[in-house]
């Protein structure tokens, strides 16, 4: 058995955020030796403010460069709305994050969904699906993209993307970008990664925060009980880290490692 995912808990976001800008470059920085580029899919939710709390802070130095210019933005899951509907994910990372990164730096290259298919569910995953194909497979022989790393959320029900707890989508095991119709959390249309593609990231990193996680915390880290985020930490093991504060962990029986890369 591999060694178990990293679980890294910080007196708050404050703390958390220099910790996952550290984490994120050191991704990024590995995967330009690789390829020259920096594929990385987010999520929604929570996690594009935190996100904007670690990487919008200036530079402290020469390790410590955002390379926007060469980062490939994908989205880890997406509601089928409108680009700029108060729902959809990548609004949010746009007001948050994309919109606030400084004009006179190279600009990342963001893939939303298309919105020419926001009647058809199936036909909007099959499309971004092709997105990925794209944009992947210059580099692998693909059977599965493999992100430089998945930057995900966990719904206080043990979800992430759109991959919610005994929903059949987790069994998913050939299309890499799936359709949700009756999501038990609002909107009820998405699509999502599916779990192989996220379980082939080569780094998959959580951001959770607040006391309202704590009751799935201590389910996710001490039963699993085949909830979605569980499943990512079993397979993931060492390549999957946990960034939360310490009012989402307090109680769960689980080792905290001290952050360092
Ligand atoms: O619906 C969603 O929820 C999850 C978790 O959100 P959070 O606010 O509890 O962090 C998010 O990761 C996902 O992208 C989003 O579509």
């Amino acid at each position: 058995m591999g060694k178990q995912a990293n679980l890294y808990s910080f007196s708050g976001v404050d703390t958390l955020a220099p910790a996952l800008r550290a984490y994120v470059i050191s991704c990024q920085d590995a995967g330009l030796a690789r390829h020259g580029v920096f594929k990385v899919g987010v999520s929604g939710g929570s996690l594009p403010k935190t996100l904007a709390q670690a990487l919008l802070t200036p530079s402290s130095g020469e390790d410590d460069q955002v390379k926007w210019g060469k980062w490939e933005i994908f989205f880890a899951d997406e509601r089928v709305v409108p680009l700029d509907h108060a729902d959809s994910n990548y609004a949010l990372l746009k007001a948050e994050l994309l919109d606030k990164l400084p004009a006179d730096v190279e600009q990342p290259l963001v893939h939303p969904i298309n919105p020419d298919f926001l009647d058809d569910a199936q036909e909007l995953a099959d499309q971004y699906e092709q997105v990925l194909v794209r944009s992947f497979a210059s580099r692998d022989s693909v059977k599965l993209p493999i992100f430089d790393l998945l930057l995900l959320g966990c719904g206080p029900d043990g979800h992430t993307c759109s991959l919610f707890p005994s929903h059949d989508l987790l069994r998913e095991e050939s299309a890499w970008v799936a359709p949700i119709e009756d999501s038990p959390k609002p909107p009820l249309r998405r699509i999502t990664l599916t779990l192989p593609v996220v379980n082939h990231s080569v780094r998959v990193a959580f951001v959770a925060t607040g006391a309202g996680k704590q009751g799935i915390m201590k389910e996710i880290f001490e039963e699993g009980n085949g909830l979605p985020c569980a499943l990512v930490n079993e397979v993931t093991g060492e390549r999957c880290s946990w960034f939360v504060d310490n009012a989402a962990v307090e109680g769960v029986s689980y080792p905290k490692r001290p952050f360092c890369l």
